[in-house]
């Protein structure tokens, strides 16, 4: 996984036909994703459940690009080596998941896996300032976790910009997840982003037999965001 800060769009599976991932995966990689991303969900850290280490790795193979796991648990450490046997390339975790995060992150670089760190919307920036050298992603989220289809928290821009400065020239992505349309991706972007995650954006009016509607939302929120990337 080379760095560069050119523009990447992560469709969130979760907006994808739970019946049916291994054709969307196909699909939306066949229509320009960069990432896929997955949001795991523990009914505890957030009030949602979705999957966990055995999905993952059963929808592996259908993955070409990057598998970018989103883990909303906690605890999160005793599940680290299961996301990464899994084949996770990214496994981010968030910082207010439990007291040890640095040694999550820890845990998480031990494995050989790229290190995210999310933080939610109430807690500021500085939370991770001393955890920049243990993280190769910084997941802004811009919504509340535990649901797709919100609307995007305007007030996560200074958030981005503060990330912007305080990581100059390392090779640290700075990631947003939530509400991300051809509205917003320009905000984030202009701001300092370079991972844009999108579930509603990108999946809807689409499906796995109308998949140019895939290509034609991740086009847009990229073309809008390339315009904007500071
Ligand atoms: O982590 C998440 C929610 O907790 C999802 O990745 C995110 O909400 C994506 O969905 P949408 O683009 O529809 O907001
Ligand atoms: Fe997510």
């Amino acid at each position: 996984m080379p760095f560069d800060r050119t523009i990447k769009i992560a469709p969130s599976i979760l907006s994808a036909d739970f019946a049916n991932f291994g054709q969307e995966i196909r699909a939306i990689e066949a229509q320009g994703a960069d990432w896929v991303h997955v949001d795991v969900m523990d009914g505890h850290f957030v009030p949602n459940l979705t999957f966990g280490p055995a999905m993952c790795k059963a929808i592996r193979p259908h993955i070409k690009t990057v598998m970018d796991v989103h883990l909303m648990i906690a605890p999160v450490d005793p599940y680290i080596n299961a996301f990464a046997e899994a084949g996770a390339d990214v496994i981010t975790a968030h910082v207010e998941a439990g007291p040890h995060i640095h040694r999550t992150l820890q845990a998480i670089r031990a494995t050989g896996k790229k290190s995210g760190l999310a933080l939610n919307p109430g807690t500021p920036a500085a939370a991770a300032a001393d955890l920049l050298d243990m993280v190769d992603v910084i997941c802004v989220m811009t919504v509340n976790p535990g649901f797709g289809g919100q609307k995007f928290i305007h007030s996560q821009l200074d958030k981005i910009r503060s990330f912007r400065k305080m990581i100059g020239d390392r090779p640290i992505h700075i990631e947003i997840d939530g509400g991300i349309t051809s509205e917003t991706a320009p905000l984030v972007t202009a701001a300092g982003a370079d991972v844009l995650v999108a579930g509603s954006g990108v999946f809807s009016g689409g499906s796995v037999d109308k998949p140019e509607v895939y290509g034609q939302n991740i086009a847009a929120i990229r073309a809008a965001a390339t315009a904007a990337q500071a």
